[in-house]
């Protein structure tokens, strides 16, 4: 069976919608290992309660970033992992990570990409006052949030709307689509080739699939 490991740093919504679906069989793959950069977040207790092996590792026990993903790597190629899931990991990989396993490290991002990479998403479109967003699964490479674009969900921001409301309409759609991209990948149907990424050896275009009108 093929092998996910999972990054966060947070509560683990999203871990648990990917653990929720390899439970059921939707996504054809384990999840051997949560990998967390911060202690004591609740998406560690998820990964208990699903008896799935979980490791912290600190920013503090390394002296510098590169050796601190050198370490992740080591113990990601140790557990023979297919693929690696950002789920609200809050940290910025190195090139050398990201190189290391290139086309085979996803994120997926509170935003309708390219729009809005980094952080404080939500707010940002607030405050320009945008009447739509969404979210979006790319591949990961050294451009924080610049990898190819698979797959993006819309969602609609109404005026009587504030952050939490676009926030939980977004999060809605990531635990949606989240699950799929990763069935994807599961079953050798999406690949990136080079920076591009393809889905069924059809190139995807810039803003990912889209699903037939
Ligand atoms: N090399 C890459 N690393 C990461 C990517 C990526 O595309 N390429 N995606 C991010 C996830 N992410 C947005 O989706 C993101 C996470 C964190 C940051 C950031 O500025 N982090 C700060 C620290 C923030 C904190 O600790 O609260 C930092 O690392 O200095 C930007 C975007 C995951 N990594
Ligand atoms: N820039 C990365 C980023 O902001 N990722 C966001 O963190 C949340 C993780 O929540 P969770 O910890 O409950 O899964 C998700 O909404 C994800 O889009």
């Amino acid at each position: 069976m093929k092998k996910i490991v999972v990054l966060i740093s947070g509560q683990g919504s999203t871990l648990q919608a990917l653990i929720d679906a390899c439970a059921i069989g939707q996504i054809p793959a384990q999840i051997v290992s949560v990998i967390s950069n911060k202690a004591d977040v609740f998406g560690l207790e998820r990964a208990k309660s699903a008896g799935i092996s979980h490791r912290v590792f600190l920013r503090k026990a390394f002296d510098s970033n590169l050796a601190m993903d050198n370490a992740i790597g080591d113990y990601i190629d140790n557990l023979g992992a297919d693929l690696i899931v950002l789920a609200g990991y809050m940290k910025i990989l190195t090139p050398e990570f990201t190189q290391r396993f290139a086309g085979r490290v996803v994120n997926i991002h509170p935003s309708l990409l390219p729009k809005y990479p980094g952080l404080n998403t939500y707010q940002r479109a607030m405050e320009a006052g945008d009447t739509e967003h969404g979210t979006t699964v790319h591949f990961v490479n050294e451009e924080v949030d610049g990898g190819a674009i698979i797959l993006q969900a819309k969602v609609p921001i109404f005026p009587e709307d504030n952050i939490s409301d676009v926030e939980q309409r977004t999060r809605e759609q990531e635990l949606r689509i989240y699950p799929l991209v990763v069935k994807w990948f599961m079953e050798d149907r999406l690949k990136l080739v080079g920076t591009q990424a393809y889905l069924d050896g059809q190139l995807l275009p810039p803003q990912g699939y889209a699903a037939e009108e």
